[in-house]
């Protein structure tokens, strides 16, 4: 249920509306937007409440929301959630990019990577530490030393870093080291690991199940959000279908119904979405057409050497550099901005 206030509502009536839910036991979140405020009432309301408040003055209507997820719904919150790390603002309207390996080989190629990735124009480094592997035998990263390496890497760059977190045991670590922890597709449903992400004091970025419906991922978004971290984006990357040409297919209608189910940034990963470096710059201007508020984008300097088998869907470097200055064309026509070094004075 959400309580409808007009914006000049004065404070006191806010205040009495909130105080009336929480002696109730309820949960009330308040959202200040630009024409109303909405509070968002978390619990089960009688009846009896909602006709109550109905009658409080400020109030211009009470709202049943049949959702399950109600914190990542639009509703609970009109306003776009803008992310915003030293300088950098995801969800508000600068398109950022995220580029970089699979995973942290050694703490020269992130180094290098990192390099060419500031010089592209990106504003953040991606590089898994711990790999989330199909088989037990394959590659499964270099760990807390790679988080280390991609820290300073990150630093004498001056780019912001994202790495994925596979466990709840390894949140903390991880939250020493990245600016962003990310979840994997395959961890988008491990409840334990949302709910300690909730508490773990930096951004997530969330990964779509690749069989997840938009609503099971909403409320997986919701376990973080429900636990007190407000710091979410939703990544889109490719679900299963019956195409194999493909690794994946890429959902582009995730990216506006997302947006409208959800006031959440929305990323997209074209990279894990089409499993072919051949589609990824077409599909990168494809998410930004639809409106994504920002790109994962694997990039290796030797793809064909790479330590896990991502280096078919990575770009070269050229081709990376290439694509971010074709985004600062694009980016305006969707009413986004983003620049290059180049054209940066
Ligand atoms: O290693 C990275 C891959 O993107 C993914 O996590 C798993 O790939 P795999 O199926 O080759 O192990
Ligand atoms: C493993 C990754 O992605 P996904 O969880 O989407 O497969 C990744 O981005 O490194």
């Amino acid at each position: 249920m959400i309580v409808i206030a007009g914006v000049q509502t004065p404070e006191e009536h806010i205040h009495a509306i909130v105080e009336t839910i929480e002696k109730e036991g309820l949960q009330a979140h308040v959202s200040r937007g630009s024409d109303r405020t909405i509070i968002g009432l978390i619990g089960s309301v009688e009846p009896k409440l909602a006709e109550h408040l109905r009658q409080m003055k400020g109030v211009e209507n009470v709202v049943k929301i049949s959702k399950s997820y109600k914190l990542a719904s639009r509703d609970f919150h009109p306003e776009n959630t803008v992310i915003s790390i030293n300088g950098v603002n995801i969800g508000g309207g600068e398109l950022v990019i995220m580029g970089g390996p699979c995973a942290v080989e050694s703490a020269t190629q992130i180094d290098e990577i990192a390099a060419l990735v500031k010089a592209a124009g990106a504003q953040v480094l991606r590089g898994g530490a711990f790999k989330p592997r199909t088989g037990p035998y394959s590659f499964q990263g270099t760990g807390v030393e790679g988080l280390i390496m991609m820290a300073e890497a990150g630093k004498k760059h001056d780019l912001l870093t994202i790495t994925e977190v596979m466990t709840p045991e390894y949140v903390d670590i991880c939250a020493e080291y990245a600016d962003i922890l990310q979840v994997g597709t395959r961890n988008m449903q491990n409840f334990d690991l949302l709910r300690k992400l909730g508490t773990c004091g930096k951004p997530v970025l969330l990964k779509r199940g690749f069989s997840s419906t938009y609503d099971e991922f909403l409320n997986a978004a919701e376990y973080i959000l429900a636990g007190g971290n407000p710091n979410v984006m939703l990544c889109e990357r490719g679900i299963r279908t019956f195409e194999t040409y493909t690794r994946n297919t890429l959902d582009l209608s995730a990216i506006p119904v997302l947006q409208q189910l959800s006031h959440l940034p929305v990323i997209s990963d074209p990279s894990h979405g089409t499993g072919r470096r051949e589609l990824v710059v077409p599909m990168t201007k494809a998410s930004v057409a639809a409106g994504a508020d920002g790109l994962i984008i694997e990039m290796h300097t030797d793809p064909d050497n790479s330590m896990t088998g991502d280096g078919v869907q990575s770009l070269f470097p050229d081709q990376f550099a290439d694509l971010l200055k074709d985004l600062e064309l694009l980016a305006p026509a969707v009413g986004k901005t983003f620049h290059t070094p180049s054209t940066v004075s």
